[in-house]
């Protein structure tokens, strides 16, 4: 974290192999639909409340690059509230869902220990109980295009960690310390980015990562965000504001 802003880690447990292959196999049935099934579940712009499906050469996640990435996503931003998503694709989502929510308390858990700073720090403030308003935690389901060029443009995560699932394919690279960008996999668990808030919250001692996907032949990646309840407050390169002010701040530019 405190080098190169992410780390492996292997699979916790089993059972989360297993739910994560549960839901690649509906996510591959999912996308293979025609586009007019998958547009019915577009419920807004990428990152809206109630998540949903953006099509290919809508999102555009390099800051002011105006260069649409090829890839389509599938987004959970709950585990509850699902009746309005294909429920085959839901079922699953639900579940990894769910583990990927156990994962983030262990990892903030282990935030804390690390820091030096109240064991439940950031899980009163990711899962306020009882839940106030809503927190940053999304699943996001992504089915990259087969093309040469850069397919997801180079960005920083907006919020805490992202527990993310490349597969044992090429694509994703980070960039090191020396400005040069390197491929990363792992077949065995998840690569965990920090995002944006940890050089606030940590005076600067953990940096969030600069990453991309470059070319290559079709993939699935699946990154489970995490991130507070959007009304903490949290500092972004010197600028004071709420997490939800930022992570909207951020998505509206992805849109763009
Ligand atoms: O597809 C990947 O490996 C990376 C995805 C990513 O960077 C993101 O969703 O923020
Ligand atoms: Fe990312």
């Amino acid at each position: 974290m405190i080098k190169y802003g992410f780390v492996k880690l292997a699979y916790p447990k089993p059972e989360t192999h297993d739910s994560l292959s549960a839901l690649l196999r509906a996510a591959d049935v999912f996308f293979s639909k025609p586009q007019q099934f998958k547009d019915q579940y577009t419920f807004g712009d990428y990152g809206n409340d109630k998540g949903g499906y953006t099509s290919i050469g809508v999102e555009s996640v390099h800051p002011n690059s105006g260069k649409k990435d090829s890839v389509q996503n599938y987004v959970f931003r709950d585990d509850s509230v699902v009746d309005h998503h294909n429920p085959e694709l839901a079922k699953p989502a639900v579940a990894y869902f769910r583990e990927m929510a156990r994962l983030t308390r262990c990892l903030n858990s282990l935030s804390s220990l690390a820091l030096d700073l109240p064991l439940q720090k950031f899980n009163e403030v990711t899962f306020p109980s009882p839940p106030s308003d809503k927190n940053g935690l999304a699943l996001r389901i992504a089915k990259y295009e087969p093309v040469e060029d850069i397919r997801y443009g180079e960005h920083t995560d907006y919020q805490m960690f992202t527990i993310l699932y490349t597969g044992g394919e090429e694509g994703l690279q980070v960039q090191l310390p020396s400005g040069e960008f390197e491929d990363v996999t792992f077949e065995d668990g998840f690569v965990v980015n920090a995002g944006d808030f940890w050089a606030g919250i940590t005076n600067g001692r953990w940096r969030s990562v600069t990453h991309r996907v470059k070319g290559g032949g079709a993939r699935i990646a699946v990154p489970f965000f995490t991130g507070p309840r959007g009304s903490w407050r949290v500092t972004v390169g010197g600028e004071e504001l709420t997490a939800g002010e930022w992570l909207a701040r951020r998505l509206a530019k992805s849109n763009k």
